[in-house]
């Protein structure tokens, strides 16, 4: 039977609410990825009240499934009247059905129920390759379909729900729930993860034109992670979710699949399990919290992972570390680089002046930073400048960068000043030490121009203050607000910009 649905192709009795109740039918993961308990997260995630009942108690984990255990139906029956009896059931998503006599008895319940919104994943086969629905109860499950307002099938699936073999390709898989569409009377979402490729598309597909269009496709890149076990729970459970939240299917799906998209990227940090491990549903809730060891930085670190590939692109870098860079264009760097070192040390000495009371370790360490600076300042007039003409005036591009930090500066938080100082330490460190080590390889110290001033480039002392003014900025940002660690990373993103468009200074502003 088909159902009388409206405009966004919902059936007229669904009741929109902001906290959904929305109840799953499924089978259990015990590590908590797939099945109910990733349904459970998955609805909370989104908005929902969720609730559960277990069709089959699953030994498995993210390496496998071991054993299926399935309840007697009468139980499984008591487990739904019970909800039902009781609770108004906005949505129901349903999982894995084990056998005929599951799908018998869920059916049963529709029936009597009739809930006003209905999503149908049907697991057939687990991610491992063990089924979690017996062949012969492949028939039933499909005569299940016009029950429900939404079936979520993955490529062989939704093949062997048509009897047909599997997709090879997208386009392929669009036909294909296209004509389950039309056969069945329901909208189906066709999921795009089993293909390879960079992208994962996704397509609601209506034949009934109830949709708008017949085809509403949804592009997401695909995210490299093994982890990926429970996805295909977690996007119905969601999508059920939301659907009863707003009730225009197109819509929910483009906000479920840019939360699951964030879930795929956060879930290589949960380390659960040895095989395809969860994926991270509740990341949002986390964002906020303190991190934890060099957890900070590192992330500050990553996320300027194309500011330093494009340093050592830079042809200022990659002649001075081969000797063939312009004398003229070294000579306006060190200038540029002892204006700069007079500024920053004034920055330093401010950073010791906001240093917190509690840790007088930092206020001396930044103190004293101050003074290094102002000392490699008269060492660079003493060694180097005295050949090359010093300009009275910051360069534009030394200026942007010593405006930006007085700015911060003057804003009087610590942990945002740290942040905008801190890529100067790291990322000269950085460069120092890889040109360093390139240059001893390279064996021609005599002969190289800049030899001597590479030779003093990867300094250990340095090194280890840079190890310090990292672990600073990772202190602070364990007190600082969440606010606060934003614009820490704002601020470190700015400076490592300055030091890239430092480095190539010479080559737009030196012969002005
Ligand atoms: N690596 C990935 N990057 C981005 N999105 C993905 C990735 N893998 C799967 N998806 C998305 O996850 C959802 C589930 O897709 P998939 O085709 O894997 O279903 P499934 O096989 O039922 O899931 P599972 O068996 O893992 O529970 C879809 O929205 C799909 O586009
Ligand atoms: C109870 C239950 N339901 C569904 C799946 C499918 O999830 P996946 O394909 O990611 O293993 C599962 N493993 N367990």
């Amino acid at each position: 039977m088909i159902h009388a649905v409206d405009d966004l192709g919902t059936r007229p009795g669904l009741r929109l609410r902001t906290t959904p109740r929305v109840l799953s039918i499924a089978g259990t993961d015990p590590t908590g990825g797939a099945g109910i308990q990733a349904d459970l997260k998955s609805i909370a995630a989104n908005g929902g009240y969720g609730m559960a009942v277990v069709t089959a108690l699953v030994a498995q984990n993210t390496r496998g499934v071991r054993s299926v255990h399935t309840p007697p139906v009468a139980f499984l029956r008591e487990q739904l009247d019970a909800v039902s009896d009781d609770v108004t059931i906005d949505a129901v998503k349903i999982g894995m059905l084990a056998d005929v006599d599951v799908i018998a008895e869920v059916r049963s319940w529709l029936e009597a129920t009739r809930p006003p919104l209905v999503v149908l994943d049907p697991v057939m086969v687990a991610t491992s390759g063990d089924r979690l629905l017996e062949p012969s109860a492949e028939q039933a499950l499909r005569e299940l379909l016009p029950l429900v307002d939404l079936v979520t099938p993955n490529l062989p699936e939704l093949a062997v729900l048509l009897q047909e073999e599997p997709a090879a390709t997208w386009a392929e898989a669009v036909e294909q729930g296209t004509r389950l569409s039309a056969a069945v009377g329901v909208i189906v979402l066709v999921k795009g993860g089993h293909l390879t490729g960079d992208s994962c598309p996704d397509a609601l597909v209506d034949a009934r034109g109830l949709l708008g269009e017949t085809v509403v496709e949804f592009a997401s890149p695909r995210v490299v992670t093994r982890h990926t076990h429970g996805t295909g729970c977690s996007l119905s459970s969601a999508i059920a979710t939301v659907q009863a939240r707003t009730g225009d299917w197109v819509r929910s799906v483009a906000q479920v699949k840019e939360w699951l998209q964030g879930a795929l990227l956060h879930a290589d940090e949960l380390e659960v399990g040895a095989g395809n491990g969860p994926i991270h549903h509740l990341h949002h809730l986390f964002a906020d919290r303190p991190p934890a060891g060099q957890e900070f930085s590192g992330s500050l670190w990553s996320e300027i992972e194309p500011i330093r590939t494009a340093i050592f692109e830079l042809p200022f870098v990659r002649r001075l570390g081969d000797g063939s860079l312009d004398a003229r264009d070294f000579g306006y760097y060190i200038a540029q680089d002892a204006l700069y070192l007079n500024a920053y040390s004034r920055v330093l000495a401010r950073a010791s002046a906001l240093a917190p009371t509690p840790t007088p370790a930092e206020q001396v360490f930044w103190a004293d930073s101050a003074g290094v600076c102002l000392k490699v300042e008269s060492e660079l007039h003493r060694s180097w400048l005295g050949e090359h003409a010093t300009p009275a005036a910051l360069g534009p591009v030394t200026k942007a960068y010593v405006d930006h930090l007085l700015a911060i500066s003057a804003q009087g938080s610590y942990g945002v000043l740290l942040a905008a100082i801190l890529p100067c330490y790291w990322l000269y460190a950085e460069v120092g030490e890889r040109l360093h080590a390139a240059f001893q390889t390279r064996g021609d110290a005599a002969a190289h121009p800049y030899g001597a001033w590479l030779e003093t480039y990867a300094d250990e002392a340095f090194a280890v203050a840079t190890r310090r003014a990292i672990a600073f900025t990772d202190s602070a940002a364990t007190t600082a607000s969440p606010q606060e660690r934003a614009a820490m990373r704002a601020a470190f993103a700015a400076s490592s910009r300055c030091e890239l468009d430092f480095f190539d200074a010479p080559r737009l502003h030196a012969g002005a």
